[in-house]
This record gives structure tokens, sequence and C-alpha cells, in this order.
């Protein structure tokens, strides 16, 4: 239809038009007079007055801190963060000479949580057993006998029911296995091994960063990343049959197949479909989402609030879940920010855990974007 193409094509022109207005902005030289005519505001630090022609951090090291110049043509103070850097690298050589060493524990606990993983057999009832783990602090035991089976079943139980995947903004597919047990299919977008650039939040989840977060969580003492197994699924032999039908609509919608990129034969030619499949919490761990106190703006052209104030982290701890010593929540948004910095995911903007628990665990979900 005619009006469908123009509309397209005037769609498309405005979001190119956009982009090169957006990138100019962005890239475009200081104005020449802008450091002389504007005098520079009292309040800026001295740290930020260095770092506006030296960065902090040092050159060439991995960051996960976005190098945005745009405070400085306009002026923006980012003393928060620049203070922020400077402490930590105060406390590097310290750390340095601390893990000069691997831990002579490691090759045994890397040893332990092999053997949990490949010993099946343990358990006849999976689903059960995953159950009883979990708790708002961790969703299995540091040492998991049965882990195994329970991600044996996910790999391998046969598929009763699919649905559409339930909120959020990736595709993704709604399971019951065999035996009852929720799970949340998410296919494959990218090969394996593709390296995306850009921003850390760039792009689509990638599924195998699913399953590498689980054990790396693992191997960090952090519990709460869900179970997550790699599985191939033929979407004509598997899915289909047992869609319900607004799932089924999707994937024959225009007769190319919604789930897979439009150039994809994975469905048309009956084959298989990579994907990872996610362990759905139960029941008794009902979750709430909270914004991530520290959670990056998506506009470049905007600071957050933590850039740009020297006292942020003393005005949250003002604050419940932040304050006193009833609530663990602080410490464990220092672990999960460790995490996401290992698995390089820039994408938490909210974190999860179980409502009504003051003591519970950021649940580590969605690390897609590793
Ligand atoms: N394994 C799970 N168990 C329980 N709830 C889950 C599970 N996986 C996802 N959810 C729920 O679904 C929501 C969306 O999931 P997820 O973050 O993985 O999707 P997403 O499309 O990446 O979302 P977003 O675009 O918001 O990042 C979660 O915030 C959570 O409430
Ligand atoms: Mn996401």
């Amino acid at each position: 239809m005619w009006w469908v193409q123009q509309a397209i094509v005037w769609l498309a022109l405005g979001a190119v038009l956009t982009a090169a207005l957006n990138f100019f902005l962005m890239t475009r030289a200081p104005p020449p007079a802008a450091h002389s005519s504007h005098q520079q505001s009292p309040s800026f630090s001295a740290v930020e007055h260095r770092s506006f022609h030296k960065p902090v951090y040092i050159k060439g090291e991995v960051y996960a801190l976005r190098n945005s110049e745009y405070h400085i043509w306009n002026q923006k103070n980012r003393t928060g963060i620049t203070n922020t850097i400077q402490s930590l690298y105060a406390h590097l050589p310290a750390v340095k000479l601390q893990y000069r060493t691997p831990s002579p524990h490691l090759s045994s606990l890397i040893h332990a949580l092999r053997q949990d993983v490949t010993t099946r057999g343990r358990t006849s009832h999976p689903w059960d057993l995953a159950k009883k783990w979990a708790n708002p602090r961790s969703l299995i035991p540091s040492s998991a006998l049965g882990l195994g089976d329970v991600l044996q079943a996910l790999a391998k139980a046969p598929i009763i029911s699919t649905d559409v995947g339930y909120k959020g903004t990736q595709l993704k597919i709604s399971l019951v296995l065999k035996g009852g047990q929720r799970a949340v299919f998410k296919p494959r977008r990218y090969s394996r091994e593709e390296l995306l650039e850009g921003e850390v939040y760039a792009g689509a989840d990638r599924h195998n960063g699913e399953v590498a977060a689980f054990h790396l969580g693992r191997v960090l003492g952090l519990l709460t990343v869900p179970l997550t197994v790699g599985r191939r699924v033929s979407p004509r032999k598997h899915l289909l049959p047992v869609a319900s039908r607004e799932l089924a609509a999707t994937f024959f919608k225009r007769r190319v197949c919604y789930y897979c990129h439009k150039n994809s034969s994975v469905c048309d030619s009956g084959g298989t479909l990579e994907g990872a499949v996610t362990l759905w919490l139960p029941a008794h761990l009902p979750l709430m989402h909270l914004p991530h106190p520290w959670a990056r703006t998506y506009t470049r052209t905007k600071l957050a609030p933590w850039e740009e104030q020297p006292g942020y982290c003393e005005g949250l701890r003002q604050h419940a879940p932040y304050s006193g010593d009833q609530s663990p929540r602080l410490l464990d948004l220092m672990d999960a920010a460790v995490f996401d910095f290992l698995i390089q995911n820039g994408d938490r903007h909210h974190y999860s855990v179980v409502a009504g628990k003051p003591e519970a665990a950021i649940i580590l979900l969605d690390n897609g974007k590793r």
C-alpha cells in the first residue's frame, strides 16, 4: 500500500535527520569563546577543573563510565563522579598488593562448583528442589547437590505449553515444562561470538550472557542469578504445537517468523533456534522493582544525580532501604555493581528484590546486555 510506504519513508527521513542533528550537537567543537567569555562557576572543584583537559581514569583501562564530554562543553559539574573515581584510585595500590596472587582456594572452589553442575541423579524432583532452595537472599545454596539435575531438566524437559513473554521490551517466550515448572526462553539474536560496539547498553540481549551470568554469580558467591541453561528448540516441533493462540499468531505474522531475524531460515526450514532458558522464581518470592540509585541516564545530554552531586551517597544513606543496619541493600548494590562491571552490563536501570523483605538481596535478573 502506497501510503504505508510513504509513511515509512517519512519516518526513516525523520530518524536520520534527528540522528544527524544529535551527532552534530554532540561532536561539534566547543565554541572558541566559551571558556573565556563564561567565568567558571566557583562551585567547580579543582578535580573537575583538571578533568577538563585530562580524564581521571587511566587511559587504556577497562572502565564502565561513559566518556561524555558534554559536561565540559556545557560547563556542567561532574564533581560527584570525578571525586569518586579519584578515591577509588587512591585504594588501588593497596588492593593490587593484597590480591597479587590468586587465592589457594580458587581451584578447589571451581572444582566444587563444577561438580554440582555436572553431577546427575541426585534427585528425581528437580523443580521441588529448586523451589526449596530459593529464599529472599539466595536462589541456590553455595554447595548445591542436585543442581546438575535442575539444569538438566531446564535443558531437556518436554515443553508442555508456550505463551508470549511477560512484560519487558525484549522478545521472549514463556514456557511451562513437564512437571509444571515455569521458565522463560530468550531466543538468540546474535551469534555467540558477536562483539557489540558502542554504549554499554547497545544492541539487544545476548542469550549466552544469561548463561554465563549464572555461572559467574556462583564463582563470586552471588547466588541470586536465576538458574539458566542454553537450549535448542525447534519452533515448529516444540513451540508451535503447544503455543497459546496469541503466540501462534505472532509466529506467522506476515509469513516472517517474529522471533527470528528477517533473513534467518531457522523457522522456515524447521531447523532449531538456540536460546537461553531461565527458571521462573517460585510464587513465594514475589518481586518488586526499584529504580537503581546509580542508574545511568539514557540520553547523552543529561547527567545523573550521582555524577553531579559530591555528597550523593551520604544523601542516599539518609533514607530506607539504604540507611541504618536494617538492610544490607547498599552493600548488595555494591556487589551487583562488581558483577555488572565484570559482565559489562550497563543496563541495570532498575533492580529487583523480593517484596516486603528488608533483608532481601538483589535478584540479578536480566543479564543479556552483557
Ligand atoms: N526468571 C524470572 N522469574 C521471575 N520473574 C521474572 C523472571 N524473569 C523475568 N521476570 C520478570 O519479568 C520482568 C522483565 O524481565 P527482563 O528484565 O528479563 O525482560 P526485559 O525485556 O529485558 O526487560 P527490560 O526491557 O525492562 O530490561 C522482570 O523485571 C521480572 O519482573
Ligand atoms: Mn533488559
